[in-house]
């Protein structure tokens, strides 16, 4: 394990019971995340990315191994709002304007008003929607309210940031557009992002890294370095070297490694 990882995760695995069934979830996962890397959780359906995002996130927790963050236990790190955290809904509250949900976490932060207006106002220019902060969720397009969501988790300044299939409702168009504008929030904000997702495609264009998982139990299967320079935009989608890294990615996911798969 280096020691410059902002994340540690160290012989993990988590079952879950129910009744007279026990189920593996997750077996002996060892993981090491350096500041600012983009890793994406890669993997069949099942296969227990959002379990591993939960115990990193504190909402679970591991049957056996540990985890570090920060070098703090995820409790501690929770506390100490060192992450921020984005599912796939963006969950905000339907009665308070685009504005008053950026500020929330700095609000139960007890962080005085106005020092929370400026921080929500520059929230809201990272993610570009100023124009939008006297409005509420429900005027607002699924895309949108996933930008919002995310302007909310970096309120705090964050040095993680635990996103769960962000994009994932959103149509292919809309999801393209947010994969290059959370690639130049990352570089803007130099959070490190551990980010589950299904698409190979949408591991390769946006990670720096990614880690492939098996199907259940869930076990770390590759951990593929993704070379393509930053930034990236919509002509490194048609570049050959993209292409020749989702084909990589693709064997690894099927258990072939890529010069086999080439053949
Ligand atoms: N609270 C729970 N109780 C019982 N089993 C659970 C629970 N949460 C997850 N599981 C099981 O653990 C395994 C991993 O689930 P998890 O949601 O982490 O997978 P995933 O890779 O994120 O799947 P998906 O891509 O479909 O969201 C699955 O078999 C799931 O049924």
């Amino acid at each position: 394990m280096s020691e410059a990882a902002i994340i540690s995760v160290r012989g993990v695995t988590k079952q879950f019971t129910g009744g007279d069934r026990t189920v593996t979830a997750l077996e002996d996962i060892d993981l090491s995340i350096e500041r600012g890397e983009f890793v994406s959780l890669l993997g069949p359906s099942g296969c227990g990315k959002s379990t591993l995002l939960r115990i990193l996130a504190d909402l679970t927790e591991p049957t056996d191994g540990t985890v570090s963050l920060n070098g703090k236990t995820p409790a501690a790190s929770r506390l100490d709002r060192d992450y921020g955290m984005v599912f796939q809904q963006a969950g905000l509250f339907e009665w308070r304007t685009v504005q008053r949900n950026v500020e929330l976490p700095l609000q139960v932060a007890g962080v005085d008003k106005s020092t929370r207006r400026a921080k929500a106002h520059e929230m809201l220019e990272l993610v570009r929607l100023t124009d939008f902060s006297r409005h509420f969720p429900w005027q607002l397009s699924g895309g949108m309210q996933q930008r919002v969501a995310i302007a909310r988790a970096l309120s705090a300044d964050p040095e993680i940031l635990f996103m769960d299939e962000p994009l994932g409702a959103l149509d292919e168009m809309n999801r393209e557009r947010l994969q290059g504008e959370l690639l130049r929030i990352w570089s803007d904000t130099r959070t490190t992002v551990v980010f589950v997702t299904h698409s190979i495609s949408e591991a390769v264009f946006l990670s720096s890294r990614i880690v492939v998982m098996s199907a259940r139990p869930g076990r770390i299967a590759a951990s593929i370095d993704v070379d393509l320079p930053y930034p990236r935009t919509a002509a490194t989608r048609t570049t050959d070297a993209f292409f020749a890294k989702v084909t990589e990615v693709r064997a690894a996911l099927h258990g072939v490694p890529a010069e086999q798969a080439a053949r």
